[in-house]
Order: C-alpha cells, then structure tokens, then sequence
C-alpha cells in the first residue's frame, strides 16, 4: 500500500502539493487526472523518491520513501539521451544489469507483443516507438509499485491502443499498483480501478470507478466535469 501522510511539497515559493492525504491499496491500476501544473508529476516523483516532501511523509508497504525506494518502484519520465546510441535490445539488456528485479523474458514478451525491433537504436526511433519501449523497460520490473507519467500522451491512436492492452496484459494486477497520470481518461477508462483527482496541488477526490458507475451512474468524464468545471 502507498499511503501520502499530509504530504506537502513546495519549490521555492510555489506550492505543488498541500496537505495530501491518501491510501492506494495493493493490486489496483489508479489513473490521475489534473490540469497542466496541478501536481502530478510532483505526486509521482515523491513516491519515487526522486524529490522529498517539504512537510509530511510517505510510505509505501510501511517502509517510508527514501531514494532508496528506486528498489521497490518502477519509474521512468523520460528515455535519457545518454541511451540515444544503444539499440533497443542494448537498452533492455543495461536495465537487465541495472535491476535485479528486471524480468528479461518478460521483456521480450512485451517486445515482440509490442512489435518492437531489437536492432534499431533509440535515436532513431520514433515517438511512438520511444513510447513502447519506455513501456517496455517500466513493465518489465517486478516491483510493487509501477509509476506511467503521461504514457500516452502525443502518440497516435494505433501505439495508445497497443500500450492500453499491454498495460491490462503484463501487469501482475495481483501483486502490482499502478498509478498512471493521463490527460486521455476515456482511452484508459476500461482498465482502470480507480481516479484520483489533482486539482491546484489538493487531492479533490479518489473514487473507485466501479461505484462511481454502478452507485452514482456516472462515467469518468462526467466525474471529472464535475471537478474541474
Ligand atoms: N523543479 C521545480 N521547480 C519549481 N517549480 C516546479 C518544479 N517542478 C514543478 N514545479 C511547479 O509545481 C507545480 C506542479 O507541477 P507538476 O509538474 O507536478 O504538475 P503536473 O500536474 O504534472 O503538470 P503537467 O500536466 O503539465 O505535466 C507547477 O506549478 C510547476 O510549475
């Protein structure tokens, strides 16, 4: 479980995130929503520990965040220049040295599911292309926590559609939580067990989406009219 206890996180004088509570259970995939700027990133990178909170603390299965948490979560924003040179199967083979959770047969399964060639090198793929193998790398780790910063964002209907299904494919929905932040709800909607809203660094709302639809009669997107206008 990753659980945020009054979490607050400031750059300088700008407030990202103020106050968060929250408890996201083992096993389920959660979508955030927000604006541009409304704290996402800031949210995923805390429980990454790639920043510290200002205020407040988080901990994921008790074990409170530190940079040493990169043990037990999967993240990654953006594919660094500095694998511009490697091939895709270069690229996947370095994760393999890098993690010792890395599941490399599982990383050519969603390789080949993905349709992805092992002998391209990453500058010269294209965006879309970029997008499976960051999904690649991401999924292949078995570690509780999987975090997705925008995984869809800028690619073509095709590659959403393929990393939507991946997504719902390898992920251990047993064992594994994941947190995806998206401004494309609708292409996700099916796969997801619950939202959390962001909205000017507060936690609006956390819903399961079977409730929201069963209970309240309400699609996501209507949820999130409702929030965000
Ligand atoms: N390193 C930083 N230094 C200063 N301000 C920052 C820093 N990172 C984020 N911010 C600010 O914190 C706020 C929240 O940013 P964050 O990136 O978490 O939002 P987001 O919801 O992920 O946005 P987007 O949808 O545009 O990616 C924004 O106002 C942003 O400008």
């Amino acid at each position: 479980m990753i659980e945020f206890k009054h979490v607050t996180k400031r750059y300088m004088s700008k407030t990202a995130l103020r106050d968060a509570n929250l408890k996201l259970d083992q096993g389920k995939i959660i979508g955030l929503v927000g604006l541009n700027g409304a704290g996402k990133s800031t949210a995923m990178k805390l429980i990454a520990g790639l920043v510290t909170p200002t205020k407040g603390s988080i901990e994921i299965d008790g074990e409170k965040v530190t940079r040493r948490i990169a043990s037990k979560v999967s993240y990654l924003s953006e594919l660094d220049e500095y694998y511009a040179f490697y091939t895709v199967q270069q690229t996947i083979d370095f994760f393999a040295t890098q993690f010792k959770d890395f599941n490399k047969q599982k990383a050519e399964e969603i390789r080949a599911y993905m349709n992805l060639d092992t002998n391209t090198k990453v500058k010269h793929l294209s965006k879309g292309n970029r997008g499976r193998l960051k999904i690649i790398l991401t999924l292949s780790r078995e570690v509780p926590v999987l975090l997705m910063d925008e995984p869809l964002s800028g690619l073509d209907p095709l590659v959403r559609d393929s990393i939507v299904k991946g997504l719902i494919t390898f992920v251990d929905t047993e064992k594994q939580t994941v947190l995806l932040s998206t401004h494309q709800i609708m292409e996700v909607e099916m796969i997801l067990d619950e939202v959390l809203a962001i909205k000017d660094g507060e936690i609006v709302d956390h819903r399961n989406v079977e409730d929201l639809r069963y209970d309240e009669q309400q699609g996501i997107l209507e949820w999130m009219s409702a929030i965000y206008e």
